[in-house]
Protein backbone atom coordinates (compact mmCIF):
# COMPACT_ATOMS: atom_id res chain seq x y z
CA UNK A 1 0.00 0.00 0.00
CA UNK A 2 1.13 3.39 -1.06
CA UNK A 3 1.80 5.93 1.54
CA UNK A 4 -1.29 8.02 0.34
CA UNK A 5 -3.57 5.09 0.19
CA UNK A 6 -2.15 4.12 4.24
CA UNK A 7 -2.86 7.57 5.43
CA UNK A 8 -6.36 7.83 3.91
CA UNK A 9 -7.35 4.52 5.41
CA UNK A 10 -6.27 5.57 8.80
CA UNK A 11 -7.98 8.96 8.19
CA UNK A 12 -10.91 6.65 7.40
CA UNK A 13 -10.49 4.47 10.29
CA UNK A 14 -10.57 7.29 12.63
CA UNK A 15 -13.45 8.81 11.06
CA UNK A 16 -15.39 5.80 11.48
CA UNK A 17 -14.60 5.45 15.27
CA UNK A 18 -15.31 8.68 15.90
CA UNK A 19 -18.77 9.34 13.95
CA UNK A 20 -21.35 9.68 16.24
CA UNK A 21 -23.36 5.82 15.59
CA UNK A 22 -27.05 5.91 13.54
CA UNK A 23 -29.73 6.34 16.20
CA UNK A 24 -30.71 2.76 15.01
CA UNK A 25 -27.23 1.47 16.08
CA UNK A 26 -27.69 3.18 19.70
CA UNK A 27 -30.90 1.39 20.36
CA UNK A 28 -29.61 -1.93 18.86
CA UNK A 29 -26.95 -1.33 21.48
CA UNK A 30 -29.09 0.12 24.15
CA UNK A 31 -31.59 -2.89 23.96
CA UNK A 32 -28.95 -5.77 24.32
CA UNK A 33 -28.21 -3.69 27.65
CA UNK A 34 -31.37 -3.83 28.94
CA UNK A 35 -31.68 -7.24 27.75
CA UNK A 36 -28.66 -8.39 29.84
CA UNK A 37 -30.14 -6.89 32.61
CA UNK A 38 -28.98 -3.15 32.70
CA UNK A 39 -31.31 0.09 33.67
CA UNK A 40 -34.84 -2.31 34.49
CA UNK A 41 -37.41 0.24 33.93
CA UNK A 42 -35.19 2.75 31.88
CA UNK A 43 -34.62 3.13 27.76
CA UNK A 44 -32.51 5.01 26.05
CA UNK A 45 -33.64 7.10 23.62
CA UNK A 46 -32.82 9.94 20.65
CA UNK A 47 -33.72 13.27 21.35
CA UNK A 48 -32.19 14.98 18.70
CA UNK A 49 -30.51 18.35 18.97
CA UNK A 50 -28.24 19.36 20.94
CA UNK A 51 -29.51 17.44 23.32
CA UNK A 52 -28.54 14.09 21.80
CA UNK A 53 -29.71 11.12 23.12
CA UNK A 54 -31.50 10.98 27.17
CA UNK A 55 -32.58 8.35 29.40
CA UNK A 56 -36.21 7.86 29.65
CA UNK A 57 -38.25 5.95 32.40
CA UNK A 58 -40.62 2.73 31.04
CA UNK A 59 -42.26 2.39 34.40
CA UNK A 60 -42.94 4.54 36.88
CA UNK A 61 -40.36 5.19 39.96
CA UNK A 62 -41.69 5.74 43.46
CA UNK A 63 -39.69 8.81 46.03
CA UNK A 64 -36.21 7.89 46.61
CA UNK A 65 -36.33 4.27 44.56
CA UNK A 66 -33.26 3.00 42.79
CA UNK A 67 -33.75 4.56 39.48
CA UNK A 68 -30.43 3.00 38.39
CA UNK A 69 -27.63 0.79 39.73
CA UNK A 70 -24.56 0.25 36.79
CA UNK A 71 -20.81 -0.97 37.36
CA UNK A 72 -18.56 0.72 35.95
CA UNK A 73 -17.46 -0.04 32.26
CA UNK A 74 -13.59 1.29 32.97
CA UNK A 75 -12.64 4.01 35.72
CA UNK A 76 -9.84 4.23 38.69
CA UNK A 77 -9.49 5.94 41.97
CA UNK A 78 -7.63 8.98 42.10
CA UNK A 79 -3.53 8.43 41.75
CA UNK A 80 -2.95 10.75 45.29
CA UNK A 81 -5.98 8.69 46.69
CA UNK A 82 -4.44 5.56 46.96
CA UNK A 83 -2.80 6.68 50.20
CA UNK A 84 -6.12 7.28 51.84
CA UNK A 85 -7.95 4.02 51.25
CA UNK A 86 -6.78 0.27 49.75
CA UNK A 87 -9.63 -0.79 47.30
CA UNK A 88 -10.42 -3.38 44.84
CA UNK A 89 -8.75 -1.69 41.23
CA UNK A 90 -12.25 -3.28 39.50
CA UNK A 91 -14.61 -2.52 42.31
CA UNK A 92 -13.35 0.03 44.78
CA UNK A 93 -14.62 -2.43 47.38
CA UNK A 94 -12.13 -1.57 50.51
CA UNK A 95 -10.16 -4.83 50.89
CA UNK A 96 -8.07 -6.43 53.76
CA UNK A 97 -8.59 -4.92 57.59
CA UNK A 98 -9.32 -1.98 59.17
CA UNK A 99 -6.09 -2.71 60.78
CA UNK A 100 -4.26 -2.72 57.19
CA UNK A 101 -5.82 0.47 56.07
CA UNK A 102 -4.45 1.98 59.05
CA UNK A 103 -1.58 0.94 59.18
CA UNK A 104 -1.15 1.99 55.35
CA UNK A 105 -2.14 5.66 56.10
CA UNK A 106 -0.44 6.12 59.14
CA UNK A 107 2.52 4.03 57.20
CA UNK A 108 2.34 7.06 54.63
CA UNK A 109 1.65 10.09 56.97
CA UNK A 110 4.24 9.00 58.93
CA UNK A 111 6.66 9.68 55.57
CA UNK A 112 5.04 13.18 55.44
CA UNK A 113 5.90 13.73 59.38
CA UNK A 114 3.22 13.35 61.47
CA UNK A 115 2.69 16.42 63.60
CA UNK A 116 4.18 18.72 61.01
CA UNK A 117 1.82 21.76 60.68
CA UNK A 118 2.11 21.81 56.73
CA UNK A 119 2.66 17.84 56.23
CA UNK A 120 -0.13 17.22 58.64
CA UNK A 121 -2.41 19.54 56.22
CA UNK A 122 -4.88 17.46 53.98
CA UNK A 123 -2.90 17.86 50.54
CA UNK A 124 -4.18 15.46 47.94
CA UNK A 125 -1.83 16.46 45.41
CA UNK A 126 1.22 15.21 48.02
CA UNK A 127 2.38 11.67 47.50
CA UNK A 128 5.15 10.56 45.15
CA UNK A 129 4.51 6.93 45.88
CA UNK A 130 0.77 6.57 45.19
CA UNK A 131 1.12 3.74 42.58
CA UNK A 132 0.91 0.94 44.46
CA UNK A 133 0.10 -1.00 47.28
CA UNK A 134 1.54 -2.40 50.41
CA UNK A 135 3.89 -5.56 49.36
CA UNK A 136 6.55 -7.18 51.49
CA UNK A 137 9.04 -4.50 51.52
CA UNK A 138 6.71 -2.10 52.07
CA UNK A 139 5.93 -3.92 55.41
CA UNK A 140 9.77 -4.39 56.19
CA UNK A 141 9.84 -0.46 55.61
CA UNK A 142 7.22 0.25 57.89
CA UNK A 143 9.26 -1.99 60.78
CA UNK A 144 12.36 -0.30 60.49
CA UNK A 145 10.31 3.10 60.48
CA UNK A 146 9.32 2.34 63.75
CA UNK A 147 12.94 1.80 65.59
CA UNK A 148 13.34 5.82 64.58
CA UNK A 149 12.80 8.49 66.83
CA UNK A 150 9.45 10.14 66.45
CA UNK A 151 9.08 13.61 67.82
CA UNK A 152 5.81 15.30 68.50
CA UNK A 153 6.53 18.80 67.60
CA UNK A 154 3.38 19.77 69.51
CA UNK A 155 2.20 21.83 66.31
CA UNK A 156 -1.74 22.73 66.47
CA UNK A 157 -3.82 23.59 64.04
CA UNK A 158 -7.27 25.40 64.27
CA UNK A 159 -9.18 21.96 63.65
CA UNK A 160 -8.21 18.56 64.70
CA UNK A 161 -4.45 18.25 65.05
CA UNK A 162 -2.48 15.44 64.61
CA UNK A 163 -0.65 13.77 67.10
CA UNK A 164 2.41 11.79 66.59
CA UNK A 165 1.80 7.73 66.83
CA UNK A 166 4.00 6.18 69.14
CA UNK A 167 6.38 4.27 67.65
CA UNK A 168 4.91 1.09 69.27
CA UNK A 169 1.06 1.48 68.45
CA UNK A 170 2.42 1.54 64.76
CA UNK A 171 4.59 -1.48 65.30
CA UNK A 172 1.60 -3.30 67.12
CA UNK A 173 -0.57 -2.20 63.72
CA UNK A 174 2.46 -3.41 61.21
CA UNK A 175 3.04 -6.76 63.07
CA UNK A 176 -0.69 -7.78 62.39
CA UNK A 177 -0.70 -8.89 66.27
CA UNK A 178 -3.18 -5.61 67.17
CA UNK A 179 -6.70 -6.84 67.31
CA UNK A 180 -8.64 -3.07 67.12
CA UNK A 181 -11.97 -3.91 69.00
CA UNK A 182 -15.38 -3.88 67.81
CA UNK A 183 -13.56 -4.73 64.05
CA UNK A 184 -15.42 -7.58 63.82
CA UNK A 185 -18.67 -5.56 62.56
CA UNK A 186 -15.79 -4.15 60.02
CA UNK A 187 -14.79 -7.00 58.54
CA UNK A 188 -13.40 -6.36 54.86
CA UNK A 189 -12.81 -9.10 51.72
CA UNK A 190 -9.00 -10.58 52.00
CA UNK A 191 -6.38 -8.80 49.53
CA UNK A 192 -6.76 -10.45 46.08
CA UNK A 193 -3.17 -10.04 44.33
CA UNK A 194 -3.21 -9.10 40.39
CA UNK A 195 -3.14 -12.58 38.29
CA UNK A 196 -0.70 -10.87 36.37
CA UNK A 197 1.74 -10.40 39.48
CA UNK A 198 2.03 -6.61 39.29
CA UNK A 199 2.17 -5.08 42.64
CA UNK A 200 0.06 -2.22 41.70
CA UNK A 201 -3.31 -3.27 41.46
CA UNK A 202 -5.25 -5.47 44.08
CA UNK A 203 -8.81 -6.81 44.11
CA UNK A 204 -12.02 -8.49 47.04
CA UNK A 205 -12.20 -11.14 45.00
CA UNK A 206 -11.18 -13.76 42.37
CA UNK A 207 -14.03 -12.99 40.40
CA UNK A 208 -12.80 -8.76 40.11
CA UNK A 209 -8.94 -9.81 39.60
CA UNK A 210 -10.36 -12.36 36.42
CA UNK A 211 -12.66 -9.36 35.32
CA UNK A 212 -10.00 -6.87 35.41
CA UNK A 213 -8.04 -9.14 33.64
CA UNK A 214 -9.78 -9.61 30.59
CA UNK A 215 -11.55 -6.11 30.43
CA UNK A 216 -8.10 -4.53 30.18
CA UNK A 217 -5.82 -5.19 32.76
CA UNK A 218 -3.97 -7.87 30.83
CA UNK A 219 -2.06 -5.04 28.54
CA UNK A 220 -1.51 -2.60 31.13
CA UNK A 221 -0.23 -5.15 33.78
CA UNK A 222 3.31 -4.08 34.40
CA UNK A 223 3.59 -7.72 36.54
CA UNK A 224 5.35 -11.13 34.29
CA UNK A 225 2.65 -12.52 32.75
CA UNK A 226 1.27 -9.06 31.18
CA UNK A 227 0.64 -8.81 27.45
CA UNK A 228 1.99 -5.62 27.73
CA UNK A 229 6.18 -6.29 26.14
CA UNK A 230 7.60 -2.81 27.08
CA UNK A 231 7.12 -2.81 30.75
CA UNK A 232 9.26 0.18 31.07
CA UNK A 233 7.28 2.22 28.73
CA UNK A 234 4.28 1.40 30.43
CA UNK A 235 5.27 2.56 33.82
CA UNK A 236 6.59 6.01 31.94
CA UNK A 237 3.05 6.33 30.52
CA UNK A 238 1.72 5.33 34.47
CA UNK A 239 4.16 7.99 36.18
CA UNK A 240 3.06 10.49 33.79
CA UNK A 241 -0.40 10.10 34.29
CA UNK A 242 0.15 10.31 37.85
CA UNK A 243 2.31 13.25 37.67
CA UNK A 244 -0.05 15.48 35.15
CA UNK A 245 -3.71 13.91 34.85
CA UNK A 246 -4.89 10.37 36.17
CA UNK A 247 -7.92 10.38 33.38
CA UNK A 248 -4.65 8.87 30.95
CA UNK A 249 -4.62 5.67 32.78
CA UNK A 250 -8.50 5.67 32.16
CA UNK A 251 -7.88 6.34 28.58
CA UNK A 252 -5.58 3.74 28.36
CA UNK A 253 -8.06 1.26 29.62
CA UNK A 254 -10.14 2.15 27.01
CA UNK A 255 -7.52 1.67 24.19
CA UNK A 256 -6.68 -1.54 26.20
CA UNK A 257 -10.93 -2.93 26.00
CA UNK A 258 -11.58 -2.00 22.63
CA UNK A 259 -8.09 -4.03 21.73
CA UNK A 260 -8.83 -7.04 24.24
CA UNK A 261 -12.67 -7.19 22.85
CA UNK A 262 -11.61 -7.24 19.50
CA UNK A 263 -9.31 -10.59 20.19
CA UNK A 264 -11.97 -11.47 21.86
CA UNK A 265 -14.85 -11.18 19.15
CA UNK A 266 -12.03 -12.29 16.51
CA UNK A 267 -11.22 -15.52 18.30
CA UNK A 268 -15.28 -16.44 18.66
CA UNK A 269 -15.79 -16.32 15.37
CA UNK A 270 -12.52 -18.92 14.28
CA UNK A 271 -13.45 -20.88 17.24
CA UNK A 272 -10.03 -20.40 19.26
CA UNK A 273 -9.63 -19.85 22.81
CA UNK A 274 -5.79 -18.63 23.07
CA UNK A 275 -5.49 -14.53 22.24
CA UNK A 276 -2.82 -13.83 19.53
CA UNK A 277 -1.61 -10.90 20.16
CA UNK A 278 0.51 -10.31 16.64
CA UNK A 279 -3.34 -11.43 14.39
CA UNK A 280 -4.74 -8.67 12.37
CA UNK A 281 -8.56 -7.83 13.12
CA UNK A 282 -11.22 -6.54 10.20
CA UNK A 283 -12.47 -2.92 10.81
CA UNK A 284 -15.70 -4.18 11.21
CA UNK A 285 -14.30 -6.42 14.35
CA UNK A 286 -12.39 -3.52 15.76
CA UNK A 287 -15.57 -1.41 15.22
CA UNK A 288 -18.15 -3.17 16.95
CA UNK A 289 -15.33 -3.82 19.84
CA UNK A 290 -15.49 -0.09 20.41
CA UNK A 291 -18.85 0.42 20.26
CA UNK A 292 -19.48 0.58 24.22
CA UNK A 293 -17.42 3.63 23.76
CA UNK A 294 -18.31 4.74 20.51
CA UNK A 295 -22.14 5.95 22.07
CA UNK A 296 -19.93 8.21 24.89
CA UNK A 297 -20.57 11.91 23.47
CA UNK A 298 -17.06 13.25 22.95
CA UNK A 299 -15.31 15.62 21.63
CA UNK A 300 -11.59 16.85 21.85
CA UNK A 301 -9.96 17.62 25.57
CA UNK A 302 -7.81 20.41 24.45
CA UNK A 303 -10.44 22.18 22.82
CA UNK A 304 -13.35 21.04 25.44
CA UNK A 305 -11.80 21.86 29.05
CA UNK A 306 -12.79 25.30 30.64
CA UNK A 307 -10.19 27.97 31.07
CA UNK A 308 -9.29 27.65 34.21
CA UNK A 309 -9.44 31.34 36.03
CA UNK A 310 -5.86 31.91 36.52
CA UNK A 311 -5.08 31.87 32.50
CA UNK A 312 -6.11 35.10 30.91
CA UNK A 313 -8.09 35.01 27.90
CA UNK A 314 -4.87 36.21 25.73
CA UNK A 315 -3.03 33.01 26.80
CA UNK A 316 -6.02 30.59 26.10
CA UNK A 317 -4.52 29.69 22.68
CA UNK A 318 -1.28 28.75 24.39
CA UNK A 319 -2.85 26.66 27.50
CA UNK A 320 -4.60 24.52 24.86
CA UNK A 321 -1.90 23.73 23.24
CA UNK A 322 -0.27 22.62 26.29
CA UNK A 323 -2.84 20.68 26.62
CA UNK A 324 -2.87 18.83 23.43
CA UNK A 325 1.34 18.53 23.92
CA UNK A 326 0.44 16.81 27.26
CA UNK A 327 -2.17 14.37 25.31
CA UNK A 328 0.50 14.13 22.54
CA UNK A 329 3.26 12.99 25.35
CA UNK A 330 1.08 10.59 27.14
CA UNK A 331 -0.04 8.77 24.22
CA UNK A 332 3.25 8.56 22.73
CA UNK A 333 4.54 6.39 25.87
CA UNK A 334 1.23 4.41 25.42
CA UNK A 335 2.02 3.38 22.21
CA UNK A 336 5.74 2.45 22.96
CA UNK A 337 3.97 -0.20 25.72
CA UNK A 338 0.61 -1.62 23.39
CA UNK A 339 1.05 -0.27 20.14
CA UNK A 340 -0.83 -3.00 17.61
CA UNK A 341 -0.55 -2.00 14.28
CA UNK A 342 -4.01 -3.22 12.92
CA UNK A 343 -5.29 -0.91 15.62
CA UNK A 344 -3.49 2.38 13.89
CA UNK A 345 -6.96 4.38 13.83
CA UNK A 346 -7.04 3.88 18.03
CA UNK A 347 -3.35 4.85 18.44
CA UNK A 348 -4.24 8.64 16.78
CA UNK A 349 -4.10 11.67 18.84
CA UNK A 350 -7.71 12.43 17.30
CA UNK A 351 -9.02 9.75 18.91
CA UNK A 352 -7.13 9.58 22.08
CA UNK A 353 -7.86 13.54 22.72
CA UNK A 354 -11.60 12.74 21.54
CA UNK A 355 -11.65 9.99 24.47
CA UNK A 356 -10.32 11.85 27.32
CA UNK A 357 -12.96 14.71 26.39
CA UNK A 358 -15.34 12.16 26.66
CA UNK A 359 -14.28 11.76 30.33
CA UNK A 360 -14.67 15.55 31.15
CA UNK A 361 -18.17 15.24 29.80
CA UNK A 362 -19.25 12.07 30.83
CA UNK A 363 -17.47 10.55 33.56
CA UNK A 364 -18.76 10.17 37.39
CA UNK A 365 -16.69 10.80 40.39
CA UNK A 366 -16.98 7.45 42.58
CA UNK A 367 -17.18 7.98 46.20
CA UNK A 368 -17.20 5.04 48.14
CA UNK A 369 -17.50 5.88 52.00
CA UNK A 370 -14.47 4.66 54.49
CA UNK A 371 -14.83 1.94 57.00
CA UNK A 372 -11.91 3.67 59.09
CA UNK A 373 -14.70 6.89 59.25
CA UNK A 374 -17.62 4.55 60.12
CA UNK A 375 -15.28 2.77 62.69
CA UNK A 376 -13.91 5.80 64.46
CA UNK A 377 -17.91 6.94 65.01
CA UNK A 378 -18.91 3.17 65.82
CA UNK A 379 -16.63 3.83 68.62
CA UNK A 380 -17.55 7.14 69.50
CA UNK A 381 -21.27 6.11 69.66
CA UNK A 382 -20.71 3.64 72.09
CA UNK A 383 -21.74 3.59 75.80
CA UNK A 384 -20.06 5.71 78.02
CA UNK A 385 -17.84 2.80 79.34
CA UNK A 386 -17.39 0.61 76.52
CA UNK A 387 -16.51 3.62 74.52
CA UNK A 388 -13.63 4.70 77.40
CA UNK A 389 -12.74 0.59 77.04
CA UNK A 390 -12.22 1.19 73.29
CA UNK A 391 -10.41 4.24 73.37
CA UNK A 392 -7.66 2.77 75.44
CA UNK A 393 -6.69 1.26 71.80
CA UNK A 394 -8.01 3.55 69.54
CA UNK A 395 -7.31 7.03 70.71
CA UNK A 396 -3.64 7.51 69.59
CA UNK A 397 -5.08 5.86 66.13
CA UNK A 398 -7.20 8.62 65.52
CA UNK A 399 -5.16 11.34 67.21
CA UNK A 400 -2.28 10.30 64.85
CA UNK A 401 -4.98 10.79 62.08
CA UNK A 402 -6.44 13.99 63.07
CA UNK A 403 -9.11 15.29 60.58
CA UNK A 404 -8.06 12.46 58.31
CA UNK A 405 -9.61 10.00 59.60
CA UNK A 406 -12.40 10.93 57.76
CA UNK A 407 -10.60 10.60 54.02
CA UNK A 408 -12.69 8.16 51.62
CA UNK A 409 -12.21 6.29 48.93
CA UNK A 410 -12.34 8.23 45.45
CA UNK A 411 -12.00 8.50 41.88
CA UNK A 412 -13.76 8.62 38.06
CA UNK A 413 -15.41 6.42 36.05
CA UNK A 414 -17.43 5.88 33.06
CA UNK A 415 -20.36 4.05 33.11
CA UNK A 416 -22.83 2.91 29.57
CA UNK A 417 -26.28 4.14 30.87
CA UNK A 418 -25.40 6.94 33.46
CA UNK A 419 -23.08 8.45 30.75
CA UNK A 420 -26.56 9.06 28.94
CA UNK A 421 -28.38 10.85 31.48
CA UNK A 422 -28.50 14.65 30.74
CA UNK A 423 -28.98 17.55 33.02
CA UNK A 424 -31.36 19.15 34.36
CA UNK A 425 -31.42 22.27 37.13
CA UNK A 426 -34.89 20.78 38.04
CA UNK A 427 -33.72 16.98 38.70
CA UNK A 428 -35.82 13.91 39.44
CA UNK A 429 -32.73 11.95 40.19
CA UNK A 430 -29.44 11.81 42.15
CA UNK A 431 -26.27 9.83 42.34
CA UNK A 432 -26.54 8.62 46.19
CA UNK A 433 -24.67 6.07 48.15
CA UNK A 434 -26.89 4.09 50.48
CA UNK A 435 -25.01 2.54 53.28
CA UNK A 436 -25.47 -0.58 51.40
CA UNK A 437 -23.34 0.82 48.75
CA UNK A 438 -19.54 -0.14 49.90
CA UNK A 439 -18.43 -0.14 46.34
CA UNK A 440 -18.38 1.98 42.99
CA UNK A 441 -21.31 1.22 41.37
CA UNK A 442 -23.10 4.40 40.09
CA UNK A 443 -26.38 4.41 42.14
CA UNK A 444 -29.52 7.17 41.03
CA UNK A 445 -32.22 7.11 43.28
CA UNK A 446 -35.49 9.56 42.38
CA UNK A 447 -35.84 12.59 43.93
CA UNK A 448 -39.54 12.57 43.73
CA UNK A 449 -42.02 10.37 41.89
CA UNK A 450 -41.21 9.67 38.08
CA UNK A 451 -43.94 9.07 36.06
CA UNK A 452 -43.49 6.33 33.19
CA UNK A 453 -42.77 8.52 29.97
CA UNK A 454 -40.48 10.75 31.64
CA UNK A 455 -36.79 12.11 31.08
CA UNK A 456 -34.47 10.74 33.87
CA UNK A 457 -32.20 13.75 34.76
CA UNK A 458 -29.64 14.65 37.36
CA UNK A 459 -27.87 17.86 38.37
CA UNK A 460 -24.40 18.02 37.35
CA UNK A 461 -23.62 21.17 39.25
CA UNK A 462 -25.41 22.69 42.80
CA UNK A 463 -28.42 23.25 41.35
CA UNK A 464 -29.67 25.90 44.65
CA UNK A 465 -27.64 28.53 43.10
CA UNK A 466 -28.60 31.94 40.62
CA UNK A 467 -29.04 31.36 36.94
CA UNK A 468 -26.09 33.08 36.02
CA UNK A 469 -23.63 30.59 38.86
CA UNK A 470 -25.58 27.36 36.90
CA UNK A 471 -24.36 29.23 33.33
CA UNK A 472 -20.97 29.62 34.46
CA UNK A 473 -20.71 26.16 35.97
CA UNK A 474 -22.18 24.21 33.30
CA UNK A 475 -19.45 26.54 30.94
CA UNK A 476 -17.13 24.09 32.42
CA UNK A 477 -19.16 21.31 30.64
CA UNK A 478 -19.36 22.68 27.83
CA UNK A 479 -22.73 23.32 27.03
CA UNK A 480 -25.74 25.78 27.81
CA UNK A 481 -28.23 24.15 29.41
CA UNK A 482 -31.88 23.77 27.71
CA UNK A 483 -33.98 22.86 30.42
CA UNK A 484 -37.44 24.28 31.50
CA UNK A 485 -35.91 26.22 34.67
CA UNK A 486 -32.86 27.68 32.25
CA UNK A 487 -35.48 28.67 29.34
CA UNK A 488 -37.82 30.50 32.07
CA UNK A 489 -35.40 31.65 34.02
CA UNK A 490 -33.71 33.30 30.68
C1 LIG B 1 -23.31 13.19 29.92
S1 LIG B 1 -23.81 13.64 28.36
C2 LIG B 1 -25.49 13.25 28.41
C3 LIG B 1 -25.90 12.39 27.25
C4 LIG B 1 -25.86 13.10 25.94
N1 LIG B 1 -27.09 13.82 25.71
C5 LIG B 1 -25.59 12.14 24.82
O1 LIG B 1 -26.18 12.28 23.75
O2 LIG B 1 -24.74 11.26 24.97
C6 LIG B 1 -23.74 15.38 28.51
C7 LIG B 1 -23.98 16.15 27.24
O3 LIG B 1 -25.38 16.13 26.90
C8 LIG B 1 -25.84 17.44 26.52
N2 LIG B 1 -26.76 17.93 27.57
C9 LIG B 1 -27.03 17.32 28.75
N3 LIG B 1 -27.92 18.03 29.45
C10 LIG B 1 -28.22 19.12 28.72
C11 LIG B 1 -29.05 20.26 28.95
N4 LIG B 1 -29.77 20.40 30.03
N5 LIG B 1 -29.09 21.20 27.98
C12 LIG B 1 -28.35 21.09 26.84
N6 LIG B 1 -27.54 20.03 26.59
C13 LIG B 1 -27.47 19.07 27.50
C14 LIG B 1 -24.59 18.31 26.46
O4 LIG B 1 -24.09 18.24 25.15
C15 LIG B 1 -23.64 17.61 27.40
O5 LIG B 1 -22.28 17.88 27.11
Amino acid sequence: MSFHDAHSSLQDGVHKLLSCPSPCAMQRYYEQLSTSGLGPGLQVRYIGGEMGKGVFAVKDFNEEEVVLQEPMLVGAQHSSNKVNAMVCSYCFRYVGSLELQLARRLLHQEGDSVGDEEGSEKDMDRDEDVGHYMDEEEERDMTSHMDEDNENCGCERSTKPKKALPPEALAALASGGLQLPHVEHFVLPPVVKCKGGCSEDIYCSDACAEAAWEAYHSLLCSGPLSLCKNIDALSSFKQFADETNDIFHIAAQVVAATILRAWKLENEKSGTVAISSSRGISEATMLKAWEPFAMGYKQLWWQTVALPADVEPSNEQEFRNQMKEIAAHSLSLLKQAIYKETFSPLFTLDVYGHIIGMFELNNLEIVVASPVEDYFLYINDLPPEAKAQAGLVTKVYLDALGDDYTAYCQGSAFFALQSCINHSCTPNAKAFKRDQDNDGQAVLLATRHIRRGEEITISYIDEDSSLEERKAALADYGFTCRCLRCLQES
